[in-house]
């Protein structure tokens, strides 16, 4: 592991180690966006070099394309790849049935197309994001930007009206302009502090016109690897929880790949 990271830097790291151990040569791999996957393309990428995998890798933001390219990954389209082995993806929250929101990076609607069509979905984290339930973090819903107050209007009423506590939804801002997501879109944040029903809520908001998509994520994340400060990671999956007490193995940047 880089010697000088910050504690949040090791846990991303710890994280992203483990997660490509799944990846074997010849797969079609989807690589998400944030701060923790971009650890995960480093990580990938230095693997791909040690090892000569060959693997075609689907990005989830134009962000990670950049990222991934510059590493030597060999980027395609979600359509040239056409169906995906394995998503590695970070996450803003998970709970005990790794439900989770996505999004806080606004890249959630070709992160939620890429997971979705990908046979297996690894998220990883470190242990902050993990909650009892949803909703703490802000929800992110994607919106075209034609009658966005609209859309606004709709979900607050929607909001308003189901069992989430609070409901104040705020645009997401880029300096004094309107965060645009890669397909253009504004997102709204909707400050929830708890999730009820985070699948009724999913349905509900998708039915309304404008909404593009929303970043709950359920039934799509199949393993959650935490990771920790001193190099221990901890497997989440449906069957139940095994904990990794070994560091991972590390050693594997130089200075010039940070
Ligand atoms: O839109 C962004 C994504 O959903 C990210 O995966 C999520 O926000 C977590 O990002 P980070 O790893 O930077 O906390």
């Amino acid at each position: 592991m880089p010697a000088d990271l910050s504690p949040i830097d090791r846990a991303k790291y710890a994280a992203s180690r483990r997660a490509v151990d799944f990846v074997e040569d010849g797969m079609r791999v989807g690589l998400g966006t944030g701060s923790t996957a971009a650890w995960m393309v480093r990580c990938l990428a230095e693997r791909v070099k040690a090892e000569g995998l060959k693997l075609q890798c689907v990005p989830t933001s134009t962000r990670t394309a950049e990222l991934g390219r510059e590493l030597g990954l060999n980027i395609v389209t979600l359509e040239e790849a056409g169906w995906l082995d394995l998503t590695i993806d970070g996450a803003d929250e998970f709970d005990p049935e790794l439900s989770l929101v996505k999004g806080g990076g606004g890249a959630l609607l070709q992160e939620k197309i890429v997971a979705t069509a990908s046979d297996r979905m690894i998220v990883i984290t470190d242990a902050a994001k993990e909650v009892k339930h949803l909703g703490a973090f802000p929800l992110p819903v994607e919106v075209i930007p034609f009658g966005w107050q609209a859309s606004r209007t709709l979900i607050a009423e929607l909001i308003g009206g189901s069992d989430v506590m609070g409901h104040e939804i705020t645009l997401r801002m880029n300096g004094d302009q309107p965060f645009r997501t890669d397909e253009n879109n504004f997102i709204l944040d909707l400050h929830l502090g708890r999730i009820g029903n985070p699948r009724e809520l999913s349905l509900l908001l998708n039915q309304i016109a404008g909404v593009v998509e929303n970043g709950l994520f359920l039934d799509i994340c199949d393993t959650v690897i935490v990771g920790y400060g001193d190099g221990r990671v901890e497997l989440h999956d449906m069957a139940g929880r095994e904990v990794g007490d070994e560091p991972v193995p590390g050693n594997v940047f130089t200075d010039g790949d940070l």
